[in-house]
């Protein structure tokens, strides 16, 4: 017996309020996973998964039609074209298609064509596999590309036609005598798969973007904005499809007609597609295909049926989003049982531990898999695992295989249930999970190998102790060659050079080793709120290293503040009087409070920064924020380009002048600054009443 995730209320016994608020639920939930599908090509659930919400969609609005409006899902195609790409008006729309899954789903579409055709026999119908990739129009003029569009949300589409230009399947120029004035011709780019885990290993190489699937691969080559990016990914066109057409090649048109004038005009039409003349004779196709979908070098996900003849597609028209002519017949995701050896657990460059399953090695739907994801610990403690279990994995959509059930008859004879560590496997140190969060992290931010790199990168970053010559890419170098381990280090790479030799390497010498040396000497003194900022405490960012810094003062302050309260720390929580007196800092909430105790709470944190504060010639006190200025307490947003100071210099004295410098204009900006080419900050500005002043008059007012 299977045991499946979390069974939703069953639909019967829905009433209208509870109706309302779960297709609310629902439908903002798609629309989430739509814009991460289409506009940003990372789907963040598999394709089934987003099918069963469109189904429980679906099926709730059948049963309350009232509550069906023009913006749901069940009514809208894709989503709007993304920003930075010209658009395009579809002459004809492109749209979705309808689903079905069992067999008798099939059977009733084409009975219901019958009805609507009013015909006695099956109408001659083509079956065609469903390339999973993503749709294009190609618009032909006098038989040449003009343009080239995606999807988009069905009416508009992006305009792409320099990057498909690039695709060798595509014809510049239509072949044959045939050829209309004007045709909007339609097919799907997709990627084969081996070049879509060639590309992904170079990706992952090159620390790029590593697509989830062929089809994300596809989409996210073809909508790039350098058209060499898009040439440099082999990228490949089938042609099933047309919009507008000024008039039809052929007489009495139909698909499959249209297929092969398709395939003399120059394009690749699919090879396995198949006029059927029954439904026993689709069913055998989709049967077919299903079986060779492993082996077929591109990805599909179902088989599209299509009324042969034209004169009856365009009686059939069209329901909402897609075409009553058509229809979709998906593959069930791809599913197989094994064994679930151990968890392990990956700590991320944040901290974020996630279990992994290792599994014995199993074939699903033609890929081997031995690592499924688990998500977290709520998913572990929802699907009730324990280990050695025999478990359900599935490879939908082809994102990273999911673990989606356990086979509770299987379950071994004392086996235990998983519990989640609450200490981080590569540190040791302890791990924490906040509330309202799904992960546990690793509290080890200064010590942690798994993080260290990122952690070094943040210590050297400009806002904390910016240190020239030292910048992301040396960092990498020096941590990957094991002399860079934590912040202290850094300060001993001059005591140890005798031995490490920086001047050897690739493109240093002795004068800019001895520059980078001077540079980490100069930061040998800091000011404390770039201190603070540097440990990369969670949620602490530059504004709130500073909120820290001005209420403790100095650097001994705020330690020995911090020691009190993460010592008084218990199981319970925080009660100490040093824990109110950090949580009452206006500008600092809980969360921020807490995760300051927690790293303070760290012991190995602390050994790694007392050996930093060992390196360190002084720790300057933080300047007090004066009451007795013009801008005192005012809120101010610099905006355009400064002309007379930096940014940074801009932020820094209005702050020490006890102005508190904000990013965005609202009601409660007191002043806005503007450089040369301020934008929409300044218009909001002077659509709110807000004082503007320029560089000079802010120098006036500030007596600079
Ligand atoms: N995982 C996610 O978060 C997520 C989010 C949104 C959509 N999706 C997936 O996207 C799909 C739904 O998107 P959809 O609205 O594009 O519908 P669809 O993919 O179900 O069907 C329509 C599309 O099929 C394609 N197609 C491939 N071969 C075809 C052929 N021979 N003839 C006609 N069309 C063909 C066309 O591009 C067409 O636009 C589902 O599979 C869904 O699971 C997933
Ligand atoms: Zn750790």
């Amino acid at each position: 017996m299977t045991k499946l995730p979390k069974p939703p209320p069953d639909i019967a016994t829905l009433t209208k309020p509870k109706a309302k608020i779960e297709l609310m639920r629902l439908r903002l939930s798609i629309e989430g996973h739509d814009k991460a599908y289409y506009q940003d090509d990372a789907p963040k659930i598999s394709d089934a998964d987003y099918d069963a919400l469109r189904r429980r969609l679906e099926a709730i609005e059948q049963k309350f039609p009232e509550l069906v409006s023009a913006s749901s899902p069940t009514q809208t195609v894709g989503a709007a074209p993304a920003r930075g790409f010209a658009k395009v008006q579809h002459a004809v729309p492109m749209l979705s298609l309808g689903n079905a899954f069992a067999d008798d789903e099939v059977t009733e579409f084409v009975e219901r064509v019958q009805r609507f055709l009013k015909l006695d026999d099956v109408p001659a119908i083509v079956a065609e596999p469903k390339i999973d990739g993503l749709s294009l129009s190609l618009r032909y003029e006098h038989g040449e590309l003009v343009r080239a569009a995606t999807r988009g949300d069905g009416f508009t589409g992006e305009d792409v036609t320099a990057n498909v230009r690039t695709i060798v399947d595509v014809p510049n120029t239509l072949k044959g005598k045939h050829i209309p004035a004007a045709c909007e011709l339609r097919g799907e780019v997709y990627m084969l798969k081996q070049d879509f885990l060639a590309l992904n290993k170079r990706q992952e190489e090159a620390g790029e973007t590593v697509f989830a699937n062929p089809r994300n691969s596809a989409a996210g080559s073809l909508r790039q904005k350098d058209v060499e990016v898009t040439r440099s990914r082999p990228l490949k066109f089938f042609a099933y499809a047309w919009g507008e057409m000024s008039d039809y090649p052929m007489e009495e048109p139909t698909q499959h007609k249209m297929l092969q004038w398709l395939a003399h005009a120059g394009f690749v039409v699919n090879p396995e597609i198949t006029l059927c003349h029954s439904v026993e004779d689709a069913l055998a196709f989709y049967r077919r295909i299903g079986e060779q979908r492993a082996s077929l070098p591109y990805d599909i996900d179902g088989v599209v049926y299509k009324v042969d003849r034209l004169d009856y597609q365009a009686r059939l028209g069209f329901v909402s989003r897609s075409p009553r002519w058509a229809i979709a017949h998906k593959f069930a995701a791809e599913q197989a049982t094994t064994v679930l050896e151990k968890i392990d657990i990956q700590v991320g460059r944040t901290g974020a531990m996630t279990p992994v399953a290792r599994l014995q090695p199993v074939t699903v739907g033609g890929v081997v898999v031995q690592n499924a994801t688990l998500h977290n610990e709520d998913y572990i403690k929802e699907l009730d695992i324990h280990l050695g279990d025999t478990v359900v994995v599935q490879r939908a959509g082809d994102v990273i295989p999911q673990i989606v059930s356990v086979v509770l008859d299987k379950r071994p004879a004392g086996a235990e249930p998983y519990h989640f560590p609450h200490k981080c496997p590569v540190c040791g140190s302890h791990a924490v999970r906040e509330e309202g969060e799904a992960v546990w992290r690793c509290t080890g931010a200064l010590i942690c190998p798994a993080q260290a790199v990122e952690r070094l990168k943040h210590f050297v970053s400009r806002l904390a102790f910016d240190i020239d010559g030292l910048g992301e890419k040396q960092i990498e170098l020096f941590h990957e060659r094991g002399w860079v381990q934590e912040p202290a280090d850094i300060f001993t790479l001059k005591s140890r050079n005798a031995e490490l030799k920086l001047e050897q390497l690739e493109g240093y010498g002795e004068t800019s080793v001895r520059n980078l040396f001077a540079a980490i000497d100069a930061r040998r003194t800091i000011e404390l709120h770039r201190l603070i900022f540097a440990l990369g405490i969670r949620h602490v960012g530059e504004g709130n290293a500073k909120l820290l810094a001005r209420h403790y003062g100095t650097r001994d302050a705020f330690l020995t503040a911090m020691r009190a309260a993460a010592d008084a720390q218990t199981e319970e929580g925080n009660a100490s009087e040093a824990y109110q007196d950090l949580d009452n800092i206006a500008g600092i909430g809980d969360v921020v409070a807490e995760a300051v105790v927690e790293f303070f709470a760290e012991e190995r944190n602390i050994k790694a920064l007392n050996a930093l504060l060992d390196e360190l010639t002084e720790v300057l006190p933080a300047e007090q924020a004066r009451r007795d200025t013009a801008v005192a307490g005012k809120i101010v947003v610099f905006t355009g380009s400064l002309s007379k100071f930096t940014r940074d210099e801009a932020k820094a004295t209005a702050e020490r002048l006890g102005a508190k410098v904000a990013g965005s204009v609202s009601k409660k900006t007191d002043y806005v600054v503007a450089g040369e080419d301020a934008g929409s900050k300044l218009t909001k500005a002077k659509d709110l009443g807000v004082t503007v002043l320029t560089e000079d008059e802010w120098l006036a007012l500030i007596g600079g």
